[in-house]
């Protein structure tokens, strides 16, 4: 079964269609004030209109997000999903009142923290964020893949959180993930994007 990709912090034209070129399935968007990929709903319009049919699916990411923020967004953009950062009644909740596909990011550090239920379309599983971050992903940092061997997965996951061209391919191997998320990993810098690693990193990830 072929890995699929989602490319996240996609900021300008030359990310967006580095990830369309790759063949990546998902592209987000980062409506969170704090983080280096931010756009506004605005910046994002244009961006999410220039996905050509077939291509990459685009999800927007909120942080602790209130309802006025998520529909001022859905409002000015038709997005094919969301990645909260909330709890998971939260994430339900949005789920149900926007009647969107939500996917709920976890932060892990242990087996303990691997979700045993879930009431959302997914899970996005990603390092725990280290002591004192500025924002709870995004922050190029790997945990423990063989964390995930033998969990029973409630829901379709994706694994994220400090992968790159030259890790993805173990990564894939020892957790088991049919999904990847990368943000920084295809940066020459804090949101920006390069077309070579992003090119690296799909073709990394789908390699045998
Ligand atoms: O990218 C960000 O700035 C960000 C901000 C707030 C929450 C999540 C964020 N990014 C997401 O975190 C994971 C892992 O990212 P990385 O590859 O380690 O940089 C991924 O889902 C990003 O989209």
């Amino acid at each position: 079964m072929t890995v699929k990709v989602k490319i996240c912090g996609i900021r300008d034209e030359v990310g967006l269609d580095a990830a369309c070129a790759a063949g990546a399935d998902w592209v987000g968007f980062v409506f969170f004030s704090r983080s280096p990929r931010h756009v506004t709903a605005l910046q994002a319009a244009p961006l999410v209109r220039r996905l050509p049919p077939g291509g990459p699916r685009a999800i927007g990411l909120f942080v602790r997000p209130t309802d006025d923020e998520i529909r001022h967004v859905l409002d000015t953009i038709a997005l094919d999903g969301v990645q909260i950062y909330d709890t998971p009644a939260r994430a339900a909740a949005i789920r149900a009142r926007f009647g969107v596909p939500a996917w709920l990011a976890a932060g892990i550090a242990t087996r303990a923290d691997l979700p045993q239920s879930c009431t959302v379309d997914g899970l996005v599983i990603e390092s725990r964020p280290p002591a004192g971050a500025q924002r709870p992903g995004g922050n190029a940092q790997v945990f423990d893949w063989s964390l995930t061997e033998g969990w029973q997965a409630p829901a379709p996951w994706m694994l994220a959180g400090g992968l790159r061209p030259d890790n993805v391919c173990e990564a894939v191997a020892r957790s088991g993930a049919r999904a990847v998320d990368v943000s920084s990993g295809v940066e020459t810098a804090p949101g920006i994007k390069s077309p070579a690693l992003i090119r690296e990193f799909v073709r990394a990830a789908r390699s045998p």
